[in-house]
């Protein structure tokens, strides 16, 4: 079987200037692949690039996302790429979310877009919550009546609700407090099994990756300085800067207080 994700000889260029750039990898259906880097590495434009958010920018190589290219695909085919096939999850679901909408009326819509309507639209939305264990009631509420957990909960029970392929999480967790950080990670991975969802996880957290990745790919500049299985990458790193990156991770126990 073909992987979910797809990407070969990506280059993401704003004029001369390379921001991103990605020669090999391939997620599997299950699988999650962590990218890891410090701010402005080309971590987030990596991910924009798999789903067609390049405005502005150029953008060579191939992406394919579930058997569909990226790379190159006008807007109604990214149209229907977007949720449908793959669909991301930000720092901050809250400000990415019409704050005029109750949630209710906004998954409605997305899922409308996508042609899903009626009593199909009412069961994916029952079963997305459920995978997600967020209380129905929740979605006669506006978004700022949720919590950040509940907001990002309500984003994975989106895609879930849209049946995506692949899931790019953007710093999913950055913004949570350690327990629903625990609680938004460990349900990704249950979607992971349960549903056979890819997951491309970006963090610049080497603690999280260690716990989720099977793959973990560094960039630094644009620049992929080593990629490989999570557990090699992770204990015997390759290049200097991974092992930077390691040497910042406090040990566990090993806080401030
Ligand atoms: N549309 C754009 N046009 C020009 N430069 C851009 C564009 N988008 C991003 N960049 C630049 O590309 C570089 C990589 O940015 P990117 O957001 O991908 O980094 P990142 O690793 O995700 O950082 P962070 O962890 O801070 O989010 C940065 O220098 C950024 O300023």
């Amino acid at each position: 079987m073909s992987p979910l994700l797809t990407v070969e000889n990506l280059r993401v260029r704003s004029g001369d200037r390379l921001l991103a750039s990605l020669d090999s990898l391939q997620v599997d259906r299950g699988e999650c692949a962590a990218i890891v880097g410090e701010s402005g590495s080309g971590k987030t434009t990596t991910l924009n690039a798999m789903l067609g958010l390049t405005d502005g920018l150029t953008v060579s190589g191939r992406i394919a996302v579930g058997g569909v290219d990226v790379v190159g695909a006008d807007e109604r085919a990214l149209g229907r790429i977007r949720g449908s096939k793959v669909a991301l999850i930000s720092q901050s679901p809250q400000d990415s979310l019409n704050p005029t909408m109750r949630l209710g009326t906004l998954l409605r819509r997305v899922l409308a877009r996508h042609g899903v309507r009626g009593a199909e639209a009412r069961e994916r939305t029952g079963e997305a919550l459920g995978s997600v264990l967020l209380d129905p009631a929740l979605l006669r509420r506006y978004p700022h009546q949720v919590s950040g957990g509940q907001a990002q909960r309500f984003a994975i029970a989106t895609a879930v609700a849209l049946r995506a392929d692949v899931i790019l999480a953007d710093e999913p967790t950055s913004a949570l407090d350690v327990t629903v950080q625990a609680a938004v990670l460990g349900l990704l991975t249950r979607l992971r099994e349960d549903h056979g969802i890819a997951l491309v996880f970006v963090s610049h957290d080497l603690a999280v990756v260690s716990g989720i990745a099977d793959q973990v790919v560094v960039m630094r500049d644009g620049r992929v300085v080593e990629s490989g299985p999570a557990a090699g990458v992770l204990s015997r790193p390759s290049a200097a800067y991974t092992r930077e990156l390691l040497d910042a991770v406090p040990a566990i126990g090993e806080g401030p207080c």
